[in-house]
C-alpha cells in the first residue's frame, strides 16, 4: 500500500440498522471513518459508534483516525452511511446479530438503574455526603485494605467488615477467557456511562460547582467550605451559573487489573482510571496504546487532550510483571494497595462514588480453576465488587456463580462478540514495544511512509493517534548511589559468607531488594535497557544531590507508592559508576527512588 495515493481507496458502506462493520489493520494500514450526515432510508437522524464513542457528524467534514494495528467495529442502531479512506486487509459487515445491541445495551440499563440508586442514595444520606465533601476522610466509609501483606486470601473477607455500600455505584468486574473482549466491553460500557443523560450530581447547583473547580484548574472535587470565602454578590453569580450548567454524564472509574500489552499507561502496571465526562465524553479507539484514552499524568509531557476523556488523577502502581500468575503473591499486595487507593477516591468523590467500577482483568487460562480462580476471588473481594460479568465461557460462569451464590455478589453470562480478534504473540509484542516507544518519543504522525517519500495524509491523520504530540527525550546521567532501585523477590547474590551466622540466602517471593550495580555485574545487566517506574519517593525525596531515602523504607512503602513517570536505561558506565537514563520531558526526574519489573526495550 505504501506510496499509493490513499486518497483514491475513499469509499462509502452503508450501515443498516443494528448492523456491525468490522475491520482490522495490519501493521503501516490506515484508516479514517466519518459518518456522512444524510438521513437514514427512514428519515431519521444517522447515529454510529464505536465501541460506544459515538461518531459525530457536522457541517465540517469529521474524520476518525486508526492505525497501530487498530481493530475495531462502528456499530449504528438507527443505521448510517459511513464514508472510509485508507485500506484495511480485513474489513467486512458482520452478519449475525451483534451482542451490542441486545445484552450489552441491557447491561448498561442495569447498570444505570443502579447508578440512579446509588445517587438516591447518596442524596438521602446527610451524614454521608457531609463525609464525602468533607476532606477529612470519615473511617467509617473507608474498606480497609483487604489483607495483610502475606495474608492469605481467605483471611481476608473478616477483613472487609468496615465497608459500607451506601451510595456506592455498581463495582463491574468483567471475567473471560484471552480475547474474549473483555477490554472492549470495558469501553463501551464507559462510553455508554460518560454518555448518560443523568447528571450525577447531589442535586441542584452540584455540577456547576464541579465545572467551575475544573474551569479554574482544580481537580473538579467539591469540598465542603468552598463557596464560604466568597462575597454575597460572587455567590449569587455562581447560583445563576449553576442553573445554567447541568453536566450530563457518569464519572466511572475503570481499574485495570490486567498488567499485559495494552495496560495503560504501560505494561506491568495496574491502574485506577477515574473518567470524566467532561471536556467530551468519549473514549474512542485511534490506537490499541491508548485503550482508555491518553494518561496525562505519568509523563507530565502530554497536555491532556481534548478529543477524548481523560482519566482525572489516575492512580499506577508497579507489578513490574506482565503475566499475574508470575508472582501471585505479589499481585494480591499491589491489588491491595490498588483498592486502598480507589477507596479513598471513592469516599471523597461522590461522582465517581455513585457511578462505580468498571474493573478489567487478565484473560482466564484452565490452570486457573485448579487454584479456584484464586487471584480473581482476591480481586473480588479487594474491590468489593457486586456484579461479576463472565464473557463467553460457560464453565467459567458457572464456577463463578457456585462460588459467589449467596454472597450478594451478581453473576451475569454475557455471550462473546463474533468480531473479537485473537491477537497473536508478535502482535501483542509490537504493541508493547510500541506503548514504551509512545511513552518516550509521543505520537507519530502517519505524514510520510518508510522511504522518506511524502503520500498524501489521511483525512484525520495530520495529527499523530491519539493526539498525543512528538517528543524529544532527554538524557540524564545520575551516579549509581543516588538512584535507589528495587526489584521484587529474587535471591539475594550476597556471597553466604557475608551473611549473619544461620541466616538463609533466599529471600521470599514478594521481598523488595535493593538492587546494587555498584557491586553486583548481575545487577547491571539487570538494569540495562529496562524501563524502571519511578515512584513517590515514601518518605519525602531527598532533594537535588541527595538520595531520596536515608533508611531503608518497608516494602509496603514502595509496593503501594504511586507511579510518577517512567524511565529507561539507555547506558551503564560501570567505570564512573553512573547510570543513563532516558525521560520524556527535560527536567528534574520526579523521583530518585525507582523499581524494576520485566519490562525492557531497545529501540530497533
Ligand atoms: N466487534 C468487534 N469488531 C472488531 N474487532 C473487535 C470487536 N470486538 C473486539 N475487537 C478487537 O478484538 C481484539 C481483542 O479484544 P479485547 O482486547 O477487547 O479482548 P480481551 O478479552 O480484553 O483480550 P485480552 O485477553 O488480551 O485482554 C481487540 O483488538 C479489539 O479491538
Amino acid at each position: 500500500m505504501d506510496g499509493q495515493a490513499e486518497g483514491s481507496s475513499h469509499r462509502r458502506v452503508f450501515l443498516p440498522p443494528r448492523s456491525e462493520y468490522r475491520f482490522e489493520l495490519e501493521p503501516h494500514e490506515r484508516l479514517s471513518i466519518r459518518l456522512v450526515p444524510s438521513p437514514t432510508q427512514t428519515g431519521e437522524e444517522p447515529d454510529a459508534e464505536i465501541f460506544g464513542a459515538e461518531l459525530v457528524s457536522g457541517t465540517q467534514e469529521r474524520w476518525y483516525p486508526f492505525g497501530d494495528e487498530a481493530k475495531a467495529a462502528v456499530s449504528s442502531w438507527r443505521g448510517a452511511e459511513i464514508e472510509i479512506a485508507g485500506t484495511a486487509s480485513t474489513e467486512y459487515l458482520a452478519d449475525e446479530p451483534s451482542p451490542v445491541y441486545t445484552a450489552y445495551s441491557n447491561l448498561h440499563l442495569y447498570l444505570e438503574r443502579r447508578r440512579i440508586e446509588a445517587r438516591q442514595a447518596l442524596r438521602a444520606d446527610a451524614k454521608l455526603l457531609s463525609t464525602l465533601a468533607g476532606s477529612v476522610l470519615d473511617p467509617s466509609y473507608v474498606a480497609p485494605r483487604t489483607t495483610d501483606p502475606g495474608a492469605e486470601a481467605e483471611d481476608s473477607e473478616t477483613a472487609s467488615t468496615v465497608y459500607r455500600p451506601e451510595g456506592q455505584g455498581p463495582r463491574v468486574m468483567v471475567l473471560g477467557p484471552e480475547s474474549a473482549g473483555k477490554t472492549s466491553l470495558i469501553k463501551f460500557l464507559a462510553n455508554y456511562a460518560l454518555r448518560s443523560p443523568a447528571v450525577a450530581s447531589l442535586g441542584k447547583g452540584e455540577a456547576g460547582r464541579v465545572a467551575e473547580s475544573l474551569r479554574t484548574g482544580g481537580d473538579g472535587i467539591i469540598y465542603p467550605n468552598m463557596d464560604a470565602n466568597l462575597s454575597e454578590e460572587a455567590r449569587k453569580e455562581k447560583r445563576e451559573e449553576e442553573k445554567r450548567s447541568d453536566i450530563t454524564g457518569w464519572w466511572p472509574t475503570v481499574v485495570n487489573l490486567d498488567p499485559s500489552d495494552g495496560a495503560p499507561p504501560l505494561p506491568c502496571c495496574l491502574s485506577a482510571l477515574p473518567l470524566s465526562p467532561l471536556p467530551l465524553a468519549s473514549l474512542p479507539s485511534p490506537s490499541p496504546a491508548f485503550p482508555f484514552g491518553t494518561n496525562t499524568s505519568t509523563t507530565g509531557a502530554i497536555p491532556p487532550g481534548t478529543s477524548t476523556a481523560h482519566p482525572v488523577a489516575p492512580l499506577s502502581l508497579w507489578l513490574g510483571k506482565q503475566n499475574v500468575r508470575d508472582n501471585e503473591r505479589h499481585f494480591r499486595r499491589v491489588v491491595d494497595w490498588l483498592a486502598e487507593g480507589v477507596e479513598r477516591r471513592l469516599s471523597r468523590d461522590f461522582r465517581s462514588r455513585m457511578s462505580g467500577l468498571l474493573i478489567d482483568t487478565p484473560g482466564v487460562v484452565t490452570a486457573d480453576a485448579r487454584t479456584k480462580y484464586a487471584f480473581l476471588q482476591h480481586c473480588i473481594r479487594a474491590f468489593k465488587v457486586d456484579t461479576i460479568v463472565v464473557l463467553g465461557h460457560e464453565k467459567l460462569n458457572l464456577e463463578m456463580t457456585k462460588l459467589f451464590a449467596g454472597s450478594g455478589v451478581n453473576v451475569i453470562k454475557l455471550p462473546k462478540s463474533g468480531g473479537v480478534v485473537e491477537l497473536d504473540e508478535t502482535y501483542r509484542a509490537r504493541l508493547k514495544a510500541l506503548q514504551v516507544k509512545t511513552y518516550f518519543y509521543g505520537g507519530s504522525s502517519a505524514g510520510g511512509n518508510q522511504d522518506g517519500m511524502p503520500r498524501s495524509v489521511l483525512p484525520g491523520h495530520a495529527d499523530p493517534l491519539g493526539g498525543v504530540p512528538s517528543l524529544s527525550p532527554y538524557s540524564t546521567t545520575i551516579p549509581f548511589d543516588l538512584l535507589e532501585i528495587y526489584k521484587v523477590g529474587q535471591e539475594s547474590l550476597a556471597p553466604s559468607s557475608a551473611l549473619p551466622i544461620g541466616a538463609s540466602r533466599t529471600v521470599t517471593e514478594t521481598q523488595l531488594v535493593k538492587m546494587d550495580p555498584t557491586n553486583s555485574a548481575a545487577d547491571q545487566t539487570s538494569l540495562l535497557h529496562s524501563v524502571l517506574a519511578l515512584i513517590q519517593p515514601p518518605r519525602g525525596g531527598g532533594g537535588a544531590g541527595q538520595p531520596d531515602s536515608s533508611t531503608n523504607p518497608t516494602d509496603d512503602e514502595i509496593i503501594g507508592a504511586p507511579i510518577l513517570g517512567f524511565v529507561h536505561v539507555a547506558d551503564i558506565d560501570t567505570v564512573r559508576k553512573k547510570i543513563t537514563v532516558l525521560s520524556p520531558s527535560t527536567g528534574r526526574l520526579p523521583s530518585k527512588t525507582a523499581i524494576l519489573g520485566a519490562l525492557d526495550w531497545q529501540d530497533v
